[in-house]
């Protein structure tokens, strides 16, 4: 089968006063229908690895790469005409902060509606059911509500949830998600990344995970690149993390919360909401 995504001997470069900063140096890995994690400290280059796929880095910065390829279709080759239709429409992204993607001054409902029309001629009735059923997809209660709302009126996991519905209408191959949670509270990150999990299964969607938190990665991903001064030093099979060689990731591992205390607390909380043992994933707020 072919796969979703394909990128060999990809290098990010930026000038600097000091010389050339490699930011990413020659990373390569596919991605099928699977749950890819890239973990790293911050600066070892996952997000640029993210932004390169979509070619969002701006000048001066520079991407190189022998190939990247969506299911085969060489994004390095493209028109920036041809690549707007790959972002969003073969390839989405949600990033950590929604208050960035999203228009402050528009009603959610109508950001969905356009994101639709976009994606699909439709009448507007029809484009306002679809961005109804997105909004209940992703477990929001109140879709009514929701639709009406500004942004500044969600709290930050109902506006992720509004995100992913968003990133979902045009029915994307391969989502690319750069610390979808990070700002969120654990039980809230939980519930959010269930509703993503449970989007990407059902569509045999591709999805990168992107995050500097291995024990999230390892129990949401079924694989780990890890990362470390701009290269992947090592690549696991996420339930067999515990296996990993290469001291970097020994470390990582390492640096995991240990069993004192305060951590034991941090643990059991952890546990209570783990995104696979919890059945209920509450609504809206
Ligand atoms: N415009 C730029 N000029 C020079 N260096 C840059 C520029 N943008 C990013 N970098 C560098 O590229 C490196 C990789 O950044 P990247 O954002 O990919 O890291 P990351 O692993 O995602 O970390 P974080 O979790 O902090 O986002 C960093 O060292 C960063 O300082």
């Amino acid at each position: 089968m072919m796969n979703l995504l394909d990128v060999e001997n990809l290098w990010v470069k930026f000038p600097t006063r000091n010389g050339v900063f490699d930011a990413v140096r020659g990373v390569s890995f596919t991605l099928g229908q699977e749950r890819l994690g890239i973990v790293g400290e911050s600066g070892s280059g996952k997000s640029m690895t993210g932004r390169a796929i979509l070619r969002l880095i701006r000048p001066p910065g520079q991407v190189t790469a022998e190939r990247i390829a969506v299911e085969g279709d060489d994004i390095m080759a493209m028109s920036e005409k041809e690549m707007r239709s790959v972002r969003g429409q073969r390839i989405s992204m949600v990033m950590q902060d929604p208050k960035f993607s999203l228009n402050p001054v528009m009603r959610v409902g109508d950001q969905i509606v356009e994101a639709y029309a976009i994606h699909a001629k439709s009448t507007k009735a029809d484009a306002k059911r679809k961005a109804m059923e997105m909004l209940e997809a992703v477990s929001i209660r109140d879709p009514e509500r929701v639709y009406r709302s500004y942004p500044h009126e969600l709290s930050g996991g109902m506006g992720q949830r509004v995100m992913i519905a968003m990133m979902m209408v045009p029915d994307p191959r391969i989502l690319i998600a750069d610390e979808p949670t990070s700002a969120l509270d654990v039980s809230v990150q939980t519930q959010v990344l269930r509703i993503m999990d449970k989007l990407v299964q059902e569509r045999g969607m591709g999805l990168i995970f992107i995050s500097h938190d291995l024990n999230l990665v390892s129990s949401f991903c079924d694989r780990v690149l890890i990362m470390y001064g701009g290269r992947i030093v090592e690549t696991c099979v996420a339930d067999k993390l515990h296996e990993a060689q290469h001291p970097y990731t020994r470390g990582l591992l390492n640096s995991l919360p240990r069993l004192d205390v305060k951590q034991e607390r941090l643990a059991v909380l952890e546990r209570d909401a783990t995104w696979r043992d919890t059945d209920s994933v509450s609504g809206a707020r």
